[in-house]
């Protein structure tokens, strides 16, 4: 089975809110909400990854990024583990740059179900204050 290493941003503003990216209509995931982020690269570290992904989605240049976790997740026909990092530090303003559909959310207003089921645990934490 398809294993991916993926790089997962929390972006999150002085007043706690969290900025959300919808996956398109036609990906795998179509229409959940997630945070943005991709597949690491070969040689590149879950930092490195991070860095370009939130650049290439958000056009933000990330300055300050702590990892919190991490999420084993398998799909039907997928397993990915997820690298999340807290970001709340960039230059710049976030953005649905590749023509996604955005939002920013009080991170107590987290929602679990309109997330892929592999940041379920990862959201509870954040609702729950942990971060
Ligand atoms: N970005 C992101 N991906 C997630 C999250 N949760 C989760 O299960 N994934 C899964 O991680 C996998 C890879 O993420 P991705 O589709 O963003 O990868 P990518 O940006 O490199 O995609 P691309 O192939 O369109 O360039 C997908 O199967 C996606 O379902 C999340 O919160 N954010
Ligand atoms: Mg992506």
């Amino acid at each position: 089975m398809k294993h991916l290493q993926v790089a997962v941003g929390i972006i999150r503003n002085a007043d706690k809110q969290i900025f959300l990216a919808q996956r398109a209509a036609t990906s795998y995931m179509a229409n959940k909400w997630e945070f943005p982020g991709g597949k690491i690269e070969a040689g590149e570290s879950a930092e490195q990854g991070l860095i370009r992904e939130l650049l290439e989605e958000t056009g933000i240049e990330v300055t300050e990024a702590q990892a919190i976790g991490e999420a084993d997740h398998t799909y039907e026909d997928l397993r990915v583990t997820l690298h999340f990092f807290l970001v709340e530090g960039w230059k710049g303003e976030p953005w649905g740059r590749e023509g996604q559909p955005q939002r920013w959310v009080e991170q107590h207003a987290l929602v679990a179900d309109e997330f892929p089921a592999a940041n379920h645990q990862l959201i509870a934490r954040l609702i729950a204050g942990e971060f």
